[in-house]
């Protein structure tokens, strides 16, 4: 089978080169440009030809290093979170790729020993370790991840930390050492640990702490993919816990780096957060989105969505995507917080809800954002709550309100969120059944109120999460990368 011959193969990157068009584009300005090249080409003999192209070639990686060593004086990093100025055409990275030699090379001339002393090893991947470290500076706590030189996705990993680095989501990259075998990664320390073991000891979190994590992921993922990179393999192992309990995603050995509306091919991730499109060989950043969706589900419910006895029942429940909201569990949970984790899991991509519409979903901004006001306009008279015609502004207070507790019933209320809800504006609008718009935003404050013991007890988890893997299938290997 296609899949499971590419999961055979071991994990190779293909696209970290710095090809002569992404140096011209680094360079637009050196001497002679590969199109006047290749308009010099035409009068030249090949051989001629090659020989130029070659000098062009490094005279470009001369300047680039040159440029970036009277830039640079310690690590490259990103610009700040939120800067407007970001570049989705990939270029950035470029650039940054293009300083990464002269960056490296401040490390080069030490060796990590004289300025941190390495200590215990404190986790393990497949391409290294990773030790805990402290500053001989200033005797800063840190993390040191050792990678071992030679695959493709390796380098890649420490570009890409490297550009990322900066964003508060993302663990910072503080130096990079390198030997003949090794790149050394020094790191902020995560000292909370993962995700994936608070899940495993929570069982189930609360909807305002999912809600929040997740708000929190999104606005990750979204900086990501506007520094032009997809990580491919979001799922509660990647994310660490600083000790104040801030949530850092790590873990960018499977990342890539996309151009706007390039589309992405190999298959990468983790089993039970591979989108199904990765499994057919073309996709895009929405697979971080899918990724998120899975964590969404395994927070709220506790277990994994789509699950299986083999590697291959896993891949077929993917590719169907069916989710069942029906009894049990989901009794307790939201109807927005099922629209949501629906909108996350849908197999259509273009269908599939985009980073910037999480973050202004009704659910998301209920429980993350208490000054956000849903505009309800027209909400016509619905029986049950005696509502009438009226146009109203609605403060989202996370407040429980008896009288809506006892109506909340949110049975048909997805297709009704998906026709009156305008994410540009991030209002609901109500034009069609006002109603179910009602018992939405009612079933919505009606959780609030819910204390987390009572819910617990209303809905016990049955399959927790095992303790070292977000998969509760039986070999458990559903969570190791591919
Ligand atoms: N900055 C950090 N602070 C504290 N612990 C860390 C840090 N980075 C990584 N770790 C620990 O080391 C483990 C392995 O690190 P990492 O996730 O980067 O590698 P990996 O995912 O196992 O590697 P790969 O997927 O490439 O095989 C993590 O699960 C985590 O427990």
């Amino acid at each position: 089978m296609f899949v499971m011959e590419l999961l055979r193969r071991k994990r190779k990157g293909c696209d970290s080169r710095v090809s002569p068009d992404e140096l011209d584009e680094v360079l637009p300005s050196a001497e002679v440009s590969p199109l006047s090249l290749s308009v010099i080409g035409s009068h030249l003999s090949l051989e001629d030809c090659r020989r130029r192209k070659k000098k062009f070639k490094e005279n470009v990686v001369r300047e680039v290093v040159k440029r970036c060593k009277s830039r640079i004086s310690g690590i490259v990093t990103a610009p700040p979170c939120g800067s407007s100025s970001l570049d989705f055409s990939g270029r950035g990275l470029k650039r940054k790729i293009g300083c990464l030699d002269a960056a490296t090379r401040i490390g080069r001339k030490k060796k990590i020993e004289q300025d941190y002393v390495v200590g215990v090893e404190i986790g393990r991947g497949k391409f290294g370790s990773v030790r805990m470290c402290k500053s001989n500076a200033n005797g800063e706590d840190l993390a040191c991840k050792t990678l071992r030189k030679g695959e493709e996705t390796v380098h890649r990993e420490v570009e890409i930390m490297q550009h990322l680095s900066g964003h508060p989501g993302i663990v910072t990259l503080k130096a990079v050492y390198e030997d003949s075998e090794n790149f050394h990664l020094v790191m902020e320390l995560c000292s909370g640990g993962r995700l994936l073991d608070q899940m495993a000891k929570e069982r189930r979190y609360s909807e305002n702490r999912a809600a929040n994590i997740i708000k929190e992921l999104i606005l990750v993922i979204k900086y990501c993919h506007e520094m032009g990179v997809v990580h491919r393999d979001i799922k509660p192992e990647n994310i660490l816990l600083t000790a104040s309990g801030k949530m850092k995603l790590a873990d960018f050995g499977l990342a890539t780096r996309v151009s706007n509306g390039q589309s992405l091919s190999g298959i990468a991730g983790s089993p039970a957060y591979v989108a199904p499109e990765v499994l057919v060989g073309k996709y895009s950043e929405k697979v971080d989105i899918w990724g998120a969706g899975v964590l969404l589900h395994a927070l709220l419910v506790g277990t994994l969505p789509f699950q299986g006895d083999s590697l291959d029942a896993v891949f077929e429940a993917i590719k169907k995507a069916n989710l069942d909201f029906q009894g049990g569990v989901w009794e307790s949970i939201s109807a927005p917080a099922q629209d949501l984790i629906k909108r996350m899991l849908t197999k259509d991509v273009s269908a599939r809800i985009n980073a910037d519409e999480v973050l202004t979903h009704p659910w998301i901004l209920f429980y993350t954002d208490r000054t956000k006001t849903v505009s309800i306009k027209s909400i016509k008279s619905n029986a049950r709550h005696n509502v009438g015609l009226v146009s109203r502004k609605m403060a989202i207070v996370p407040r429980l309100n008896p009288q809506r507790t006892a109506v909340a019933s949110c049975s048909s209320l997805d297709s009704d969120l998906t026709s009156s809800y305008d994410g540009a504006t991030g209002t609901l609008d109500s034009q069609g059944d006002s109603g179910s718009l009602v018992d939405i935003l009612a079933a919505a404050i009606s959780r609030v109120g819910i204390s987390e013991p009572k819910r617990s007890r209303l809905c016990a988890t049955t399959n927790p999460i095992a303790q070292n893997c977000s998969s509760n299938m039986k070999p458990n290997n559903l969570c190791t990368a591919f």
